[in-house]
């Protein structure tokens, strides 16, 4: 009945409803531009492109909350910061090593993050200038969540915070109990940058409600947590790798994609709702998994994305977005599937602490309306009676 109600409105009389609120502009902001015709990100003035080349993440954290790059000094200051913050408070560390191991590793990241304001005592102060520090905080000490999680329930020690290097270094060590190379340092690096920020998607959004209630910043960036862990945003990576991993290795995937079509079941990590071609952070990643798959015996992995990426192509004329090859990316690096969106997170937090503070600057409560579809004014009947 209910579905009823939703699916009989009038939209002649009411044409301003807009499910998804799809194309409505809410903010202005200068953190991010994107044009989904043409495929091309900007984060505060600069091509994605020349950031994934020429930026490191701490860089881009920078860029985000200041809207411009560092000078050398600042960047010197901004990286002592990070690395100095990286710890956890022994009692965040007691629940990451108590909690049931089964349990999601976005859920453990989302608690955790919530504790971390418990013990930090500029929690309710929202002045910008606690709030940049907050930031910092928060940024220096989720990837210590996500690596002390992966250890625990993998029945290995907690490893401490090299507080030394870079956050795709130090979070590379926790995660795997040895100094990373170069080389995987980079990739991780290059993911992070890629996933700093991305507009009005759906995390920031709740983040940003969150901030306009004059909530404090530890709430919005959990509330963010909840809303990016789901399939149809973050959650998107860890369905690919499951799906991929679910298929036997002689799999016909061409066959595979078109059942799932012909079924009207979505195809994890394609599709976006500004985008009309390739998500150009696809790209990025799409050429890192190919030289990782050939890297490491996962070639296939590799040839069936790209078999996905064609039937799509060819059937939808839907495009891959971030979702789909950083999945083959993080798993070449031997990281397990259910930290893919861990990893995401740990990234976004940057941009989301950048809305949360640009919201808080010029801010105005998120309210938006509903159109009410149900009944009113019914008559009481006794419980016995219904
Ligand atoms: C970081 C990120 O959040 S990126 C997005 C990550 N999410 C995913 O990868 C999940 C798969 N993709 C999707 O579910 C969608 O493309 C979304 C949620 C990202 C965007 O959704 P919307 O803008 O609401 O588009 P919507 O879901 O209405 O799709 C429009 C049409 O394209 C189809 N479509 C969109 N994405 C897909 C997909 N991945 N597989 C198959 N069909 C798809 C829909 O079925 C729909 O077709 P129809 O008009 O015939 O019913
Ligand atoms: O913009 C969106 O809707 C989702 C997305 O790609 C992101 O958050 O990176």
């Amino acid at each position: 009945m209910t579905k009823q109600a939703h699916a009989n409105i009038d939209t002649d009389k009411y044409p301003h409803i807009n499910r998804g609120l799809d194309g409505i502009i809410a903010f202005s902001s200068t953190k991010s531009a994107i044009d989904g015709e043409k495929g091309e990100l900007n984060y505060a003035g600069y091509n994605i492109d020349t950031l994934a080349e020429n930026a490191s993440f701490e860089e881009v954290a920078f860029l985000l909350w200041n809207d411009r790059l560092p000078k050398a000094d600042e960047l010197e200051e901004l990286n002592k910061q990070l690395r100095a913050e990286r710890d956890l408070p022994e009692p965040v560390l007691e629940y990451i090593r108590t909690t049931d191991k089964n349990a999601e590793p976005m859920s453990v990241l989302r608690t955790a993050t919530s504790m971390l304001a418990d013990f930090d005592d500029e929690a309710t102060d929202n002045s910008p200038e606690a709030n940049m520090r907050k930031s910092i905080r928060m940024t220096a000490r989720m990837p210590a969540i996500i690596a002390a999680f992966s250890r625990v329930r993998d029945g290995k020690e907690i490893v401490a915070p090299l507080k030394e290097g870079s956050i795709a270094y130090d979070f590379l060590y926790m995660l795997n109990g040895e100094r990373p190379g170069e080389k995987a340092e980079k990739v991780m690096d290059i993911c992070l940058i890629l996933h700093a920020e991305h507009g009005m998607n759906a995390s920031t959004f709740v983040c940003r409600a969150i901030c306009s209630t004059e909530s404090e910043i530890y709430s919005g960036v959990t509330g963010a947590c909840g809303s990016l862990k789901g399939p149809l945003h973050g959650g998107a990576n860890t369905a690919v790798m499951n799906m991929l991993l679910n298929l036997d290795k002689d799999a016909d995937v061409e066959a595979f994609i078109r059942e799932r079509l012909a079924e009207r079941k979505k195809v994890m990590g394609f599709g976006h709702r500004v985008y009309r071609t390739i998500d150009p952070r696809a790209k990025h990643l799409q050429k890192m998994s190919k030289q990782l798959a050939e890297e490491t015996d996962t070639v296939y992995l590799y040839e069936w994305s790209d078999k996905i990426q064609q039937v799509m192509k060819d059937e939808k004329n839907i495009d891959p977005n971030v979702d789909f090859f950083s999945a083959t990316v993080y798993y070449s690096m031997g990281i397990k599937p259910d930290l893919f969106t861990c990893i995401f997170a740990m990234s976004r937090v940057t941009g989301w602490t950048a809305h949360f503070m640009e919201q808080a600057e010029n801010n105005r409560l998120i309210r938006p309306r509903q159109l009410y579809v149900g009944e009113k004014n019914q008559p009481w009947t006794p419980i016995e009676k219904r």
